[in-house]
């Protein structure tokens, strides 16, 4: 079968953020003059942008992989990082965009419409943002997240721009074999084609696609044989190409009936349908000249065909003859038909995948892990990936924030003993309750990392939070992070 292009699976890798910087001014006789380092870039994002002048799918079937840039580190003097370069990639209008999975993330409908396919990793905090009464001069500041990575499959509902039309076994197939890469099934059987071939075809300038349908004959409109249910692929073609067969030995067929008849199939069918088809252009393409009767018959039938009005062309899929001449028309035509059609509508729509669940988080036994838990939420893991684990007054900083999202709480309460395994994100760590809610407490003032140096040590949002605690037992979700 041939590969259908109006479908691709594109693998879309958004720019990390840049790591911010831990840095100090220094003047002369001012050694610590302050933290100054700078924030981290945002990564740039893959951005979907819905473009008329694009037709098919072609480019993402050569080039499945887009990635965008990665956000730039901060630097000391609080020079921020610059954020990565967003990646567009221009779709043509009707793309319908899908996870793997098949479910559907947007359908991206008119010129200048924008989805982000992926969306880049926020730079990190310097230690300049991350200074505040409580943490004067902090020695660390936060890593770059990653930015997102995943496949997503486009669909192109508008299936070609060129249609053929044909009784089973005159060529239709072998047509689009010789004019493009698709490589339908072939053969002398009637009915060979069981479901509609794309192929995409160069004609110059324009690219174009042409869709094979299965045989139609007689009573399609009606169900008769396979061809109704195709029909319907036709529909949005641009050009109706009819493929007839002037060396067939059927008795009453020749190439002006066969036209007739499908015409006939046409005109029953097109009530059905949104679009007139009677309006559409058309083509006529007599088939297998290499056989010399063949090429008798055509030259006999063209003056007929040509009296309706209908360009005709003499070809051989067999021996290649008159392609190059009917490409290239029917890219004109193709052409013409593309600047009749009204633009589309201008929404300027940004759609992003998913709403971004920012709030909560949940913390669920391991069933790996014996006596483990499992912490998953959009910002405990995301501040995993924040944090630089070689630097402890970053890990403390992380411990801090958790404890006040009220992840110690929560794990408390659930029964979480010291030393058991809890994972959130790609982080494992063997849990010591560090705040009000996990220990006794020993009130003392807060220097650099406190639980790191196991004195337990604690800082004036840990009091404010034991306070509300006592208080209010389970309401830490109302902590907004400070850098947020
Ligand atoms: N001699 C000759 N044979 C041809 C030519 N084009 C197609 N054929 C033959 O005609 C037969 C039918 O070709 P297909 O391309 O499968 O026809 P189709 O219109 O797709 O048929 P269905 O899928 O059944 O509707 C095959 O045996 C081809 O080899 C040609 O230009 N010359
Ligand atoms: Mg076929």
């Amino acid at each position: 079968m041939s590969r259908f292009v109006d479908r691709v699976v594109i693998h879309v890798a958004a720019g990390d953020g840049g790591n911010g910087v831990a840095s100090v001014h220094r003047e002369k006789f001012k050694p610590l003059g302050g933290p100054d380092g700078g924030n981290g870039g945002k990564g740039g994002d893959v951005v979907l942008v819905v473009d008329s002048q694009v037709h098919t799918l072609l480019d993402f079937h050569f080039r499945p992989h887009a990635s965008a840039g990665n956000g730039k580190g901060g630097q000391g003097g609080n020079r921020d990082g610059a954020n990565g370069q967003d990646l567009e990639l221009r779709v043509p209008d009707g793309t319908v965009v899908l996870t793997p999975d098949g479910e559907l993330v947007a359908d991206l409908v008119g010129e200048g419409t924008r989805l982000i396919a992926a969306q880049g990793g926020r730079g990190g905090l310097g230690n300049a943002a991350l200074a505040s009464k409580a943490r004067k001069a902090p020695g660390f500041a936060l890593l770059g997240e990653p930015g997102e990575a995943h496949d997503l499959v486009l669909e192109l509902k508008s299936v070609a721009d060129v249609g053929l039309l044909g009784f089973p076994s005159a060529g239709k197939s072998s047509l689009i074999s010789v004019l493009s890469a698709a490589k339908p099934k072939i053969a002398d059987y009637p009915f060979t084609t069981l479901v509609p071939n794309l192929g995409v075809i160069t004609g110059g300038e324009t690219t174009f696609t042409m869709a094979d349908v299965p045989g139609l004959i007689p009573g399609a409109a009606e169900g008769k044989g396979l061809g109704l249910d195709f029909l319907r692929h036709i529909e949005r073609c641009a050009v109706l190409v009819h493929v007839v067969d002037c060396a067939t030995y059927e008795p009453n067929r020749d190439p002006l009936s066969d036209i007739d008849a499908l015409e006939a199939e046409l005109a029953e069918y097109t009530p059905s349908l949104a679009d007139d088809l009677s309006e559409r252009p058309r083509v006529v393409v007599l088939n297998k000249v290499d056989i010399p009767e063949a090429r008798e018959l055509a030259e006999l039938v063209r003056p007929e065909i040509e009296a309706r009005g209908l360009p005709v062309f003499e070809v051989s899929t067999a021996s290649r003859e008159g392609l190059r001449e009917l490409t290239f028309a029917l890219a004109r035509i193709v052409e013409e038909y593309r600047a009749s059609r009204p633009k589309a509508e201008a929404t300027r729509i940004v759609l992003r995948p998913r709403a971004v669940d920012d709030a909560g988080f949940t913390v669920v036994e391991d069933p790996q892990a014996p006596g483990g838990f499992i912490v998953r939420g959009e910002r405990p893991e995301r501040w995993i990936r924040q944090t630089d684990f070689s630097n402890d007054e970053a890990v403390g900083y992380l411990a801090d924030r958790l404890a006040r999202l009220g992840v110690e709480e929560v794990l408390v309460k659930m029964g979480a003993q010291p030393g058991c395994q809890v994972s959130i994100g790609d982080l494992v760590f063997d849990w010591e309750p560090t705040t009000p809610a996990g220990i006794a407490m020993t009130m003392t003032g807060r220097g650099t990392d406190a639980r790191l140096e196991q004195n337990n040590r604690v800082g004036a949002s840990e009091r404010l939070a034991a306070k509300k605690a006592r208080r209010l037992p389970g309401v830490y979700d109302e902590y907004e992070d400070d850098d947020e």
